[in-house]
């Protein structure tokens, strides 16, 4: 896949994030894989090196966001150990502060999309180093209905689940909690036609998920743009009966969706997906409303530790 999007948008003058090497890491206590000896280990091992860190539990969805959004906020780098719903809490404060600080991330979510995307650490010792290093690439990101997203934006079956998977049973199975629910919403749900429009251009679908990622559910590439790339893609899948969605489902485990009969996958600046009747949605793996989207490329990007 070759990688025809144009360049980075450009990015407007802020003030300059602090340089004061304060480390807050916000930890989501109810994530998947949230460990908090290896937490203590990070701080440890960051504070021998000289940097002051904090560790915040989060005692609610939306923490992370309002912290994010403080112009208060004084810390050279916020890390975010949790999953990619937390992160993407991290993006939707970040766009109201008015001098982001550097995000690192500390992968204990449950599925983790983003961390495999950068080839994130997983060691204490080797996230504490990445945090030293201090080496940073852009993160790009997407904006649909205002709401920014690091991995996708999409309307559909997907999203249908990611609506329907109970908290409890993700809690307790983990990535198999949406295999099961899949299974049990795609045996009964009707499918509404989509009306997908890229920079004017119409195509209809059952099933749309805007990429601003490579990966998609894991390590499953679907889109030739990376989160560190600027611009966004399209994927458009023409059905989703059972059939085509096993065969679908197939195709994406061996890395070849993009490739599928029936699959488009294209770039665009500015996207809508619309339905003749409300369609789930979903954000970087959270609940997001309904058809209508809108969605472009966000104009700003945040620096993200990278190893
Ligand atoms: N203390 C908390 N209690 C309840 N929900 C929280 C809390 N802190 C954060 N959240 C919310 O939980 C949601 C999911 O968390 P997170 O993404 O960190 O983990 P996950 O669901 O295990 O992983 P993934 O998103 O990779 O599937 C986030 O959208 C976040 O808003």
């Amino acid at each position: 896949m070759s990688d025809t999007r144009g360049a980075a948008p450009a990015e407007p003058r802020r003030p300059e994030p602090h340089s004061n090497g304060k480390v807050l890491i916000m930890a989501n206590p109810t994530s998947g894989g949230y460990d908090a000896p290896f937490l203590q280990d990070v701080r440890q091992r960051l504070e021998r090196q000289g940097r002051s860190t904090e560790i915040r539990l989060t005692q609610r969805a939306g923490e992370i966001g309002e912290t994010c959004a403080d112009p208060a906020l004084a810390v050279q780098t916020l890390v975010v150990a949790g999953g990619d719903g937390s992160i993407n809490e991290a993006l939707t404060g970040f766009q109201d502060h008015p001098a982001p600080p550097q995000l690192a991330v500390i992968p204990t979510g449950t599925a983790n999309v983003l961390a495999l995307e950068l080839s994130l650490p997983r060691t204490a010792a080797a996230v504490a180093e990445m945090i030293l290093a201090q080496k940073t690439k852009p993160l790009h990101y997407g904006i649909a209905n205002g709401r920014p997203f690091a991995l996708m934006a999409s309307a559909g079956f997907d999203a249908e689940v990611v609506h329907g998977v109970p908290l409890s049973l993700k809690r307790r199975f983990g990535k198999l909690a949406y295999v099961v629910t899949a299974i049990r919403i795609g045996l009964r749900r009707k499918s509404a036609p989509l009306d997908v429009t890229l920079d004017g251009e119409h195509f209809s679908g059952k099933f749309a998920v805007a990429c601003n990622a490579h990966r998609y559910g894991g390590p499953f590439v679907i889109s030739p743009g990376g989160a560190t790339d600027p611009g966004l893609y399209m994927l458009v899948l023409e059905r989703d009966d059972p059939w085509s969605s096993i065969r679908y489902t197939m195709a994406l485990l061996s890395g070849r969706l993009h490739k599928a009969k029936g699959a488009t996958v294209r770039p665009f600046n500015v996207a809508s997906i619309k339905a003749g009747r409300t369609v789930a949605a979903q954000v970087d793996g959270d609940p997001f409303g309904a058809t209508p989207l809108e969605i472009q490329a966000s104009d700003k990007t945040v620096p993200i530790l990278v190893p």
